[in-house]
């Protein structure tokens, strides 16, 4: 079985379970439910443009950071001019899990984008539940009729969707109410990387389409070269996340940017 495979296998468990613990009366009940979210489409052009992730694990790196404290880093890199934060949400592969956006909610006033593998209506609920204001619909394991079904129903509780893709053929998930389409430069099944490869999906984009490239940034010239072929953001994690202090190192990244 491929990895992604063995994590939606997981999830489809994981999700039973909170169903059979959190209902969904109790999901709208909660806090956070009613709150106006922040629109990353608006950030992204009124900052940096870089979502800058929070990970302590993946499948792909194994342990990439355990010891940072996720408010400090999330306090950081809305300072230092980041247009969104990404939280893995996914605990058995990439060690995060919910408390780590309901943490840092309240605290910070840029877009949260909930990061996880959505493959049932429960999880968009979850996720307004818990404060975020984005959701992740990787291409790769949804329909086209699930992509459209999971926007609306996104929408409807004011968040917004970023569509993965990884090949052309998965652009067949593309539909026009998508917020935003993110193109991830790894491969899901074999971790590769190839920058090249993005760009010549994004040029199959229609014209005006908010694109995001994801993954595999590892240096401000990977920045720039993805910047001067008309990339709108940058989705930075394990460049960050890999140092001891991920926030100072996003505050260097910007400022070699600025120069
Ligand atoms: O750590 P990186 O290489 O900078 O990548 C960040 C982000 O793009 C990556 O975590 C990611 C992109 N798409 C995903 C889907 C699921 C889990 C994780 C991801």
């Amino acid at each position: 079985m491929n990895i992604l495979d063995k994590i939606i296998t997981r999830k489809k468990e994981e999700i039973s379970l909170s169903k059979s613990q959190v209902s969904l009366k109790d999901l709208k009940n909660s806090a956070f439910f009613e709150r106006k979210t922040f629109s990353l489409k608006d950030t992204l052009v009124q900052k940096s443009g870089i979502i800058a992730e929070f990970k302590r694990k993946s499948p792909s790196k194994g342990i990439i950071n355990n010891q940072s404290d996720v408010l400090e880093v999330a306090k950081t890199y809305e300072k230092c001019g980041a247009s969104g934060i990404s939280i893995l949400t996914d605990s058995d592969f990439f060690g995060g899990n919910f408390d780590d956006i309901l943490k840092i909610r309240n605290e910070i006033q840029i877009p949260i984008l909930r990061k996880d593998f959505m493959i049932d209506e429960y999880q968009f609920y979850e996720a307004k539940s818990i404060g975020a204001d984005v959701v992740l619909l990787i291409a790769a394991c949804l329909s086209p009729v699930q992509v459209q079904e999971f926007t609306e129903l996104s929408h409807e509780l004011g968040l917004e969707v970023l569509l993965e893709i990884h090949t052309e053929e998965e652009l067949k998930c593309f539909n026009k109410n998508i917020d935003l389409v993110g193109i991830n430069n790894r491969n899901l099944q074999d971790f590769k990387v190839d920058l090249q490869h993005s760009v010549d999906l994004k040029n199959l984009l229609p014209a005006g389409t908010l694109s995001i490239a994801e993954s595999g940034i590892y240096s401000v010239q990977d920045y720039q070269f993805l910047k001067s072929k008309g990339f709108d953001g940058f989705l930075m994690g394990e460049y960050f996340m890999k140092n001891e202090n991920p926030g100072q190192k996003f505050e260097e990244f910007i400022s070699h940017l600025a120069r």
